[in-house]
């Protein structure tokens, strides 16, 4: 007779079931299951051929988890469990494998993807195609792994674990390429990014010319992005000189041709007095990612946790563009945050991958970056309307959320600084308290002192470009804007947002032009930025407002049609319904 324990999930929980498999005399097997109605006590089987037989359990049966072995006793000896139910919740968890170098000085290779990852939150599984001798002075010797060994080391992972992307450094020789193409086919994963890395920062050669045709031929065609630096572009397209901006996108195009679906070349190395631009490219359409050019010693390793931390992304669900947005902005912060580290006598340092971890909890920007689903509903303050209806900023802020606000802007116009700057830092508790972001309006300096999550400036207030100098890679910028032109300017700016209006006629903001449905239309449809809508949006407008038939729509942003009413919980609630009612129809 044999008796096991088996948890099923049903609506949420484990429900245990108890298997009781009894041999007749005629050999028949009877397998009865039944669930225990009690955590301890008898339960009993109605059986057609033993009549009743009766098993009392002795040990809670709790329903999530189980893990410590559970006794059960029928008439007269105890008989422990054929299997011990040992049941927890499973998720999968985003997987990117990578196929690289190691660095004995743990800036770049595989120390560098493993690092990257841990920070964005992903798992990271290794095979190792070489071991480097190498510090912050160059390299001082590569050993290649046995490419049988490569091959096991793959099998081993991919055979076992569920990956979600594969990311490729250094891969020293051709038989290696093709192991791994042929490993690829054989355990298909969702998406592979390939760090085409021949030489390193430090300018030592990684992998020997004869590879690069195995490159292009073999793994650039399934490659879904491929990310090369200046030198390394110049070598896959035998060796053209790649000096300017232009340089850079006709190369995109040309190493597209070569197979990837995406290319990010990397235009860090560009002469001044060139911006650190990358450009992106789809097959159609260039992208210029701009991005404050970090003045530091401390870059060895930046190109592999730029490709891992696009696998990151990927394995997360981001889209190709999203993760290698997301992948530049952590880049940017990392290096932002490292610069002055000192590791190492060469000249060029590794930087501290690891700055999430150690950054405070609470700076919600860093946590999760900026996401545009924040725009649903935005929710900007206004003192006169508190005053009017006798309340404070706080409970403003906190009825606000609590009825749905995705996203807090204190807009102050009178207030003096010492007082904007405190009531920021009490504002930003109650919002990072919700995993709300908190935008500061117009004033960087206040936004800087309370560490605001973001900023959002109009035509006439700093310009975007020097707010993103100011306020680093990882914070959010949003800018106003009444026409395409204004809302190219804040895309090369770096900006995150666009506040777009007023859509409708508003008393909140003064001398403040309409642009009506069609105004915003416009902008939405040229704009590659998500929009937010703004001016006069009330909850009875929002369907004509959301319905514009622009996807980069994501939401609107409102001031009194929460904060000019007695009950601003209500108010925001029936806004919330009213916005994502429209949003889940215009998906
Ligand atoms: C989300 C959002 N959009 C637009 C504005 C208007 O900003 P600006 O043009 O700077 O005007 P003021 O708000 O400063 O009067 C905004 N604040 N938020
Ligand atoms: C700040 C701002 N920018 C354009 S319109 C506006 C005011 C929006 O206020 P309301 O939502 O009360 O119309
Ligand atoms: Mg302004």
């Amino acid at each position: 007779m044999d008796i096991g324990l088996e948890y099923r999930y049903e609506n949420e929980v484990l429900i245990p079931t108890l298997l009781v498999q009894i041999e007749l005399e005629s050999k028949t097997k009877l397998l009865l299951q039944r669930r225990p109605s009690c955590a301890q006590g008898a339960t009993h089987f109605q059986t057609p051929h033993l009549g009743t037989r009766s098993y009392r359990i002795e040990g809670m049966i709790p329903t999530i988890p189980v893990r410590s072995p559970l006794t059960l006793c029928t008439n007269n000896s105890s008989i422990r469990p054929t299997t011990t139910a040992m049941c927890t919740p499973t998720h999968r968890v985003p997987h990117v494998l990578t196929v690289a170098g190691s660095d004995s000085g743990a800036g770049a290779g595989i120390q560098a993807d493993l690092k990257a990852c841990a920070a964005l939150g992903v798992y990271c599984s290794t095979v190792v195609t070489a071991v480097t001798a190498q510090n912050t002075v160059g390299v001082q010797g590569i050993h290649p792994v046995p490419e049988t060994f490569v091959a096991a080391q793959l099998r081993s992972v991919l055979s076992d674990m569920q990956v979600d992307v594969v990311k490729t450094g250094m891969i020293p020789s051709i038989g290696m390429v093709k192991i791994l193409c042929q490993s690829l086919q054989e355990f298909p994963v969702r998406a592979l990014v390939v760090d085409p890395v021949m030489v390193s920062t430090s300018g030592d050669v990684l992998a020997d010319s004869s590879i690069v045709s195995v490159l292009r031929k073999d793994l650039l065609p399934v490659a879904d992005i491929v990310t090369p630096n200046l030198k390394e572009a110049s070598i896959l397209l035998g060796g053209v000189p790649l000096e300017t901006v232009a340089h850079l996108r006709s190369a995109a195009k040309l190493i597209h041709d070569l197979g990837p679906r995406y290319v990010l070349v990397k235009g860090g190395d560009l002469p001044a007095p060139f911006d650190a631009v990358d450009i992106f490219f789809d097959g159609q359409e260039y992208h210029e990612l701009l991005g404050p050019r970090v003045e530091t010693r401390n870059t060895h390793g930046t190109g592999c946790t730029l490709a891992s931390s696009i696998a990151a992304g990927l394995a997360k669900g981001l889209s190709m563009f999203e993760a290698v947005q997301v992948a530049k902005r952590f880049v940017e912060s990392a290096l932002h945050y490292s610069k002055n580290i000192s590791i190492g006598r060469g000249v060029q340092g590794p930087f501290d991958h690891l700055l999430k971890l150690k950054q405070n909890t609470n700076s919600f920007s860093l946590r999760r970056g900026f996401d545009k689903s924040d725009l649903l509903l935005y929710a900007i303050t206004d003192s006169r309307m508190n005053k009017k209806w006798g309340r404070s900023m706080v409970e403003a802020v906190k009825a606000s959320i609590k009825g749905g606000a995705t996203i807090i802007q204190l807009r102050e116009k009178e207030v003096e600084t010492g007082e904007f700057v405190e009531l920021a830092l009490a504002c930003k508790e109650i919002c990072h308290s919700k995993g709300v972001p908190l935008i500061i309006n117009d004033r960087v300096d206040v936004a800087l002192a309370s560490n605001a999550d973001g900023v959002h400036v109009g035509q006439s207030d700093m310009q975007a470009r020097t707010v993103r100098a100011l306020l680093g890679p990882d914070k959010i910028i949003g800018v106003s804007c009444k026409t395409e032109e204004q809302a190219l300017q804040a895309w090369n700016d770096g900006a995150d947002y666009i506040g777009c209006g007023g859509v409708f006629p508003t008393s909140t903001k003064e001398n403040n032009r309409t642009i009506g449905l069609d105004g915003l239309k416009a902008v939405c449809l040229t704009s590659k930025l998500p929009v937010v809508a703004i001016g006069g949006i009330s909850a009875d407008n929002v369907p004509s407002v959301m319905e514009i038939g622009a996807a980069n729509l994501r939401g609107i942003a409102v001031v009194s049609a929460l904060f000019d009413h007695d009950c601003i919980f209500s108010e925001t609630m029936k806004m919330y319904s009213a916005v994502t009612h429209c949003r889940s129809r215009t998906k």
